[in-house]
């Protein structure tokens, strides 16, 4: 499977994509029922788990990590959403759109009050 290039946007509808055909070819959609995806998905949290365990709280931007550590980092976390993708297409779900409509919910259940707006106004007119 190649990687994205560079004119191709990377969209959750591509990743969908990608992974049907992935286990089309290896004739794989056998085994990604609902539960086995949820329990792949679960096990990959785990190995993104191991990467933090143990060292303590780590900056933003994870300044001090090497290059090596962030590439592996950035396979986890892409273990994780791939296996998400996949999960959300076989329960039959959209997941952008289910995301998009729960950053809503977000927004009506923790409105910004008054005193949150004026703060970041001022953070910004400080800076
Ligand atoms: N039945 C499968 C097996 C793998 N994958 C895909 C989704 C993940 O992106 C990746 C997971 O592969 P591995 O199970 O080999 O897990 P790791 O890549 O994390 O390897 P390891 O556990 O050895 O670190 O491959 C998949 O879609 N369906």
């Amino acid at each position: 499977m190649t990687g994205a290039s560079e004119c191709e946007s990377v969209t959750l509808d591509l990743l969908k994509k990608k992974m049907t055909d992935f286990a089309k070819e290896r004739d794989w959609q056998q085994f990604h029922s609902p539960r086995n995806l949820l329990l792949a998905l679960v096990g990959e949290v785990g190995e993104l788990s191991e990467i933090f365990q143990w060292k303590g709280e780590v900056p933003k931007g994870l300044p001090d990590w090497k290059e090596e550590e962030k590439v592996h980092l950035g396979e986890e976390l892409s273990d994780v959403l791939l296996y998400l993708v996949q999960l959300s297409d076989i329960c039959g779900i959209d997941l952008g759109k289910a995301a998009l409509r729960k950053v809503q919910l977000n927004a009506i259940k923790y409105p910004v009050s008054n005193q949150q707006s004026q703060a970041s106004i001022n953070s910004s007119q400080a800076g």
